[in-house]
């Protein structure tokens, strides 16, 4: 019967392989997912500091994840954009697989929004939003879809948006979009801009206090200008989807927010 070590044990082999067999010098574990766990390191002589990011060591017999935790690799390595960190090194410590690559020294939007109080004015969010979708796009161009682009998986730094967590990319399929049940696993652009539309809907809500007790619906409480309640619909699926990724960054209502000021 396989045996594995605990995920607590496989931190302290992390870091004596870590202090002992490369160039780096371990600092701490900044992530724990369901599928990986990240560490935090840096280059003992410039001090550069790095994330290494392994499996977690349970997952590691099965077979499917083994292809998946090396599909991401492969794909950050494909996508080769300076928003995506890129990978230097990859390999095995006690034959579980992992990861060196780029630190991007930000903080992530649930960090910003939840742990840190940041607000998103309505002209904010849009222009992240069509900075995002501009990433997204590149993205895509290269045959790529996200479909996990979630608040911790989207960084902030000095106003430069950097997207991580590859875990759940895939190829994109040609896809009917009458045949998708769930968007947000669909192998396809639709699953992306999805997630864009609950991401907006995120930074607008940062800026929102409750006046009523009762809960009501997103359109109800953000009253945002109809182009704008519009837009998100559409991301979300409610009114009919864009056409493509280029169809929802040309449809952008930035102008909506100049009208309402005026
Ligand atoms: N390149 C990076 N630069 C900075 N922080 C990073 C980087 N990669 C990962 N992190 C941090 O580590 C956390 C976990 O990384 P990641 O999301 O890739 O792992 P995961 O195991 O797939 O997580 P989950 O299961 O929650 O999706 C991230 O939320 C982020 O805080």
């Amino acid at each position: 019967m396989f045996h594995y070590f605990s995920e607590k044990k496989y931190d302290q082999i992390v870091k004596d392989y870590i202090n002992q067999q490369t160039t780096y010098q371990f600092i701490e574990m900044i992530g724990l997912g369901s599928y990986g766990v990240a560490y935090l390191i840096e280059d003992a002589i410039t001090k550069e500091k790095f994330v290494l990011k392994r499996m977690k060591a349970k997952h590691t017999q099965k077979k499917k994840l083994r292809k998946k935790f090396s599909q991401e690799i492969s794909m950050l390595r494909e996508i080769d954009l300076s928003n995506v960190p890129s990978v230097l090194f990859c390999g095995e410590i006690e034959k579980i697989p992992f990861y060196i690559m780029e630190y991007v020294d930000g903080q992530t939007f649930e960090k910003a929004i939840f742990n840190n109080g940041m607000h998103f004015s309505i002209d904010r969010s849009l222009h992240i939003t069509k900075e995002l979708l501009e990433i997204v796009l590149k993205i895509h161009k290269k045959g790529i879809v996200h479909r996990d682009l979630r608040i911790p998986n989207i960084l902030l730094k000095d106003d430069q948006l950097y997207i991580i967590d590859f875990g759940l990319s895939t190829y994109m399929k040609d896809v009917r979009l009458e045949e998708i049940n769930n968007p947000k696993r669909a192998e396809n652009y639709i699953s992306d801009l999805y997630f864009i539309g609950h991401f907006l809907l995120f930074l607008l809500y940062s800026n929102f206090t409750p006046t009523k007790k009762k809960e009501r619906s997103w359109q109800e409480e953000l009253e945002l200008p109809p182009p704008i309640t519009e837009f998100i619909e559409r991301l979300l699926l409610i009114r009919s989807p864009f056409n493509s990724t280029e169809d929802a960054l040309l449809s952008i209502p930035l102008k909506s927010i100049s009208q309402v000021h005026e």
